[in-house]
């Protein structure tokens, strides 16, 4: 089985837009865009597209690929301080010169869409989340919305990142998965991998995850966003060689990247409304 994050996605955003449509809100969203890496832009433009499409306002704000950390930390604490934004996203990575520690810490866990902010990944880790990573919550969806429980199974995650790899774990722990993390380090790593009944591929290699390191009946999620020679976007796993031995695989494209943008809709909207609430200060 195919699980479609296209599809899925263009259901969770229609939903979403009849939410905000209905709850009177305006939420707006900003971008934080250091340079011009063309796969960056591209991203920060589909999440400005999505953003129109369910009711969401945007604003994009560019700063030149010689920025300095000070120059996006003023970015921040402006959009920090402006009572007209919901939610904030630096768009990552950012250039070496720059701290990405200091500019993640800088952003006001309340508008952290992204997740990202230690304060955010604390409670996640804690079991309460306020806001968690949009490419693993927009897993979680995924697997919920095809009615895969991870409730007793063996899940492992290949790749340690923060954006992907750790908050995967913590979620899926809450979901009352067991939980392996692996990464470069990793000693025979197949043996782990094939005993998996969930595997997420996090690495950012093109098909790195090959037949041999997939069990039979495996549900198999591929995060990697990878450019082929061709100049074609690929997974982290050979889709065409493990397709055929998983009982559910996501495709490249198609899969967790259209999950990642309507989760950033449903978080930015969630930081409006809890605003609205009065839950955050
Ligand atoms: N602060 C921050 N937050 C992020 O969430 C973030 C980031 N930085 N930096 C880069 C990664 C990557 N990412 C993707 C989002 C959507 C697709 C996506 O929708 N991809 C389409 C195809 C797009 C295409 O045509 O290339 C698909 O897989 O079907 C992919 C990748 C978000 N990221």
């Amino acid at each position: 089985m195919i699980l479609d994050g296209k599809k899925t996605s263009e259901k969770r955003l229609s939903l979403l837009s009849e939410k905000i449509g209905e709850s009177g809100l305006y939420p707006r969203l900003a971008t934080v865009l250091v340079g011009q890496d063309p796969a960056s832009q591209l991203y920060v433009r589909m999440k400005h597209q999505a953003c129109e499409r369910v009711g969401i306002g945007s604003i994009g704000i560019e700063l030149e690929a010689v920025a300095t950390t000070q120059d996006v930390l003023d970015a921040v604490h402006r959009l920090n301080a402006d009572s007209m934004i919901s939610g904030i996203l630096v768009q990552l990575p950012l250039p070496s010169q720059i701290d990405t520690h200091a500019v993640i810490n800088a952003v006001d866990p309340a508008k952290d869409v992204d997740g990202f902010h230690p304060m955010n990944l604390g409670r996640l880790f804690s079991g309460s989340p306020l806001f968690s990573p949009c490419t693993p919550l927009g897993v979680m969806t995924l697997l919920s919305e095809y009615g895969i429980d991870p409730t007793g199974k063996n899940v492992v995650v290949i790749g340690r990142s923060i954006e992907v790899g750790r908050p995967m774990a913590a979620l899926m722990t809450n979901a009352n998965a067991t939980v392996t993390i692996t990464h470069s380090k990793t000693v025979d790593l197949s043996s782990i991998t094939r005993k998996a009944d969930i595997l997420v591929a996090a690495v950012g290699r093109a098909h790195f995850v090959t037949e041999d390191m997939v069990g039979e009946g495996a549900v198999v999620i591929d995060v990697g966003t990878n450019y082929g020679e061709d100049g074609k976007l690929c997974g982290d796993v050979d889709f065409a060689a493990v397709e055929p031995i998983a009982q559910a695989i996501t495709p490249v494209p198609g899969g967790v990247g259209p999950m990642t943008i309507a989760t950033l809709m449903e978080n930015t909207y969630r930081a409006e409304y809890l605003r609205s609430c009065g839950s955050l200060v």
